[in-house]
């Protein structure tokens, strides 16, 4: 095909829902989208590796999403995915428009959705045959948690997993990133091929949804990096923790596909103690913010977790959405941090559609 043009669709999510740590993955109704349009028929391009980018949505106004392909995440990713299939850039002449409302860094899985997309425009642009296992694949040579990417992938509330890998598989996953994206070259070449992703490094089951449960996103004003927010977690764990989060874990996917909802025990099931405590430092209020409501002070509630590595606060709710919001917008107000908030529900995964 001479020219082709799509839409490259992938939601936003949020980790964790409490106990989950780098487990548990909520897709949500907030949509990242590449307008691409590939003109095979032209001889040449002036622009570096093939591609422009052009963007609006969150961060277009500092300049933060990089325009250069070799520079910003997604077309970083698509080169990753082309390279590892012999094709140096992309093809003559690319154009991929970014739409993104997800806020960057505030914990909704806006880079988990950007390394779904790019994973997917690589396989696009290079007619690549790879099916969504083998996209999971390219996403967790880059984002190594599975939450975030496999609830943009599959879409719905999940479970993930990373499999045993054979040694020699071990060693090419944990290549570090910097030799999986390589640092931007200018649009130069390094000729060097980059580390393809072992198969079939993670896995995901879905849980069951019960309709009436709606998920309450409350954005702080500010971004903490998934990165930053890592480094404050300890290395290691006293088992009573860890035994206090197995214990709600095994509770959690039962009691958010109960219809109708628990309250209380979704409230219960919605508890953590691996990395909210540890987060606290990054996210003034934290603790006392998600302890604030509970089910028998707020009709409607069912729980309350820290959405991601933050600072987005989730609300689990049947009913009172504004209400809900309000009062946890309140409380970071005492921290002076202000917010806005957005109702959104469960969606699918990502999509491609011909345009
Ligand atoms: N649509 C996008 N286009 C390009 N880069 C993006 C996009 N979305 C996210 N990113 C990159 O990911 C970073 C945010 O990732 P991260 O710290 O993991 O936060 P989160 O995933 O919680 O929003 C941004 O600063 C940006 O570098
Ligand atoms: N399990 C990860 C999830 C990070 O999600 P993000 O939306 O903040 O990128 C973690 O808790 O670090």
């Amino acid at each position: 095909m001479a020219s082709d043009s799509f839409v490259i669709k992938a939601p936003c999510s949020s980790a964790n829902i409490g106990p989950g740590f780098d487990v548990i993955g909520l897709a949500l109704s907030m949509f990242l989208e590449l307008h691409v349009t590939i003109d095979r028929s032209q001889p040449k391009s002036e622009h570096p590796l093939n591609c422009r980018i052009t963007y609006e949505g969150d961060g277009a106004e500092s300049g933060e999403v990089p325009l250069d392909p070799d520079a910003n995440l997604i077309t970083r990713v698509a080169l990753y995915v082309l390279r590892c299939h012999g094709q140096r850039s992309f093809p003559v002449e690319t154009h991929v428009h970014i739409k993104n409302p997800i806020p960057l860094g505030r914990g909704l899985g806006s880079s988990g959705a950007a390394v779904v997309a790019g994973v997917i425009l690589g396989k696009e642009a290079g007619q690549l045959d790879l099916d969504n296992d083998r996209i999971l694949d390219f996403c967790l040579m880059i984002e190594r948690h599975p939450d975030n990417v496999g609830a943009a992938l599959f879409g719905g509330f999940i479970g993930t997993y990373l499999m045993p890998l054979a040694p020699e598989d071990l060693a090419r996953k944990e290549i570090p990133l910097s030799e999986v994206l390589p640092a931007p070259a200018g649009g130069v070449d390094t000729g060097v091929d980059p580390p393809s992703p072992p198969h079939g490094i993670g896995h995901h089951i879905k849980f069951p949804w019960a309709p009436e449960i709606k998920a309450v996103a409350i954005i702080p004003d500010f971004e903490v990096s998934t990165a930053k927010a890592r480094q404050v977690l300890p290395a290691e764990y006293a088992r009573a923790d860890v035994t206090f989060n197995l214990q709600r874990i095994a509770l959690l996917p039962v009691a958010l596909g109960q219809s109708p909802p628990d309250p209380n025990l979704i409230y219960l099931a919605m508890q953590d103690k691996l990395h909210q405590p540890y987060r606290q430092t990054l996210i003034p209020g934290l603790t006392d913010i998600v302890k604030s409501i509970t089910p028998s002070t707020q009709p409607g509630l069912l729980g309350v977790c820290l959405s991601g590595a933050g600072p987005t606060i989730l609300a689990l709710a049947t009913s009172n959405f504004e209400e809900i919001a309000q009062r946890i917008m309140d409380r970071f107000k005492q921290q002076d941090i202000t917010c806005r908030w957005q109702l959104l529900e469960p969606a699918d995964g990502a999509q491609v559609i011909r345009t």
